[in-house]
């Protein structure tokens, strides 16, 4: 299947340009695979879309308030985790996680036109294009001498402007940089697919809520990489986190980055359980989202207060005697995650006991039973203990016996 060409020369039919004035980064420079994802989002259309040459410049954009929300690459099927991304994402300051888009993706050997495969001594491309096309180069080109690139536009920038011979790309980014076609789907594993995350400041956007069926969460860890397999495998094997996919790359020096996505949105017990495990776990994590996959493609609207934030405002923390108060709402946020999930799951299994006594013609109520909650709260926690078994019966069983 071959990639499609973005014209960026059309332009929609005026009815489908509802939100014009949204300005948007990406990681380019223009003919990135990150470009097209953007595009694909109706919202994209009509917008002012500004090139970044790395995932922390795009984001900083963000931050600064100078783009209102940014496209990047976050993973790829064959080659993993996009390490750039992830480690933009740990550093920056609060973000959120606004749409998910995932697209096919195919390589193409690009080339100043009339350039000879046997001529090739240097190929360029992101360190995911790299990992993709490695065997191909291997037995196509192995006197070529791989250089990695922020991007594999920029690397097709590169051989435009004779800083290198050739450059591994879509077929698409040829025409944005001149080039040649010398080579087409070039990876030697079919059916790749990579995934690109919409990223904005949190509280930036309202309208219609989509069903949101993801929640991300990335954050620096104190464990070395070579330490951070072993927590992956102690959290992975928690009955909490089955469905929960844990992935770190290093932090470029001696530390590591942990990019985890959970199934559900807010309001579901299950993926406020594992938010809360990990936040109280790792308390460096930072919530994306929620968020809607890629299935669900919804549309957003604008904040009304989008413009009235000044950049100075844009992500910067209160003063020191305030930090420590918002780390010990952090934590006792991931606690009320923690609760809410665990009461939910009471109130399920509270509810179904109830039925099936009230069922086969007894009472909803047990008072046996709720002695014996009341006394075990009181004895665990104390006098409050009592007042928390209360409120609990009254959530269970509705608020009649006392
Ligand atoms: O354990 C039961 O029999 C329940 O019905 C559950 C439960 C509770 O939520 O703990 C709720 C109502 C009963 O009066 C007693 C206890």
């Amino acid at each position: 299947m071959r990639t499609p060409t973005p014209d960026t020369r059309t332009r929609p039919a005026p009815g489908r340009l509802p939100y014009p004035e949204w300005r948007f980064a990406y990681l380019g420079p223009e003919g990135t695979f990150t470009e097209l994802a953007l595009r694909s989002l109706p919202e994209a259309t009509g917008a002012r879309l500004s090139p970044a040459a790395t995932a922390t410049e795009a984001l900083t954009l963000v931050c600064r308030g100078a783009a209102d929300a940014a496209m990047l690459p976050v993973h790829n099927t064959v080659a993993g985790v996009v390490a750039d991304t992830v480690r933009a994402l740990a550093e920056s300051p609060a973000l959120t996680v606004l749409r998910e888009v995932v697209l096919p993706v195919e390589f193409a050997l690009l080339v100043r036109p009339g350039t000879r495969r046997a001529r090739i001594r240097t190929v360029s491309g992101h360190p995911h294009a790299g990992a993709q096309v490695g065997g191909w180069l291997d037995s196509r080109a192995p006197q070529a001498r791989w250089t990695p690139a922020p991007s594999n536009a920029e690397a097709a920038r590169r051989v435009r402007d004779r800083e290198c011979d050739a450059a591994v790309a879509g077929e698409f980014t040829a025409a944005h940089y001149g080039l040649q076609v010398l080579d087409a789907g070039i990876q030697d594993t079919a059916g790749a697919v990579t995934r690109f995350l919409l990223c904005a400041r949190p509280g930036r956007w309202s309208g219609p809520r989509p069903a949101a069926d993801r929640t991300s969460l990335v954050g620096r860890l104190a464990a070395r990489p070579e330490e951070a397999g072993g927590l992956l495998d102690g959290l992975r094997s928690h009955p909490f986190l089955r469905s929960v996919s844990l992935r770190t790359v290093s932090d470029g020096r001696s530390g590591s980055v942990l990019f985890a996505d959970c199934p559900g949105g807010a309001g579901q017990a299950a993926t406020a359980r594992a938010v809360g495990l990990l936040r109280l776990r790792l308390p460096g994590l930072r919530v994306l989202g929620p968020y809607p996959s890629a299935t669900h493609v919804p549309s957003y609207e604008r904040s009304e207060t989008m413009h009235t934030e000044t950049a100075a405002e844009a992500g910067l923390s209160a003063e020191t005697g305030s930090r420590d108060i918002a780390r010990l709402r952090d934590r006792i946020d991931s606690l009320d995650h923690l609760l809410i999930g665990t009461l939910r799951e009471r109130l399920e299994a509270s509810r179904e006991i109830q039925r099936i006594r009230t069922r086969s013609g007894g009472s909803q109520v047990d008072p046996g039973r709720e002695a014996a909650v009341r006394g075990r709260y009181a004895e665990e926690l104390g006098e409050g203990g009592t007042g928390v078994a209360e409120a609990l019966l009254d959530m269970c069983r509705g608020r009649s016996p006392r």
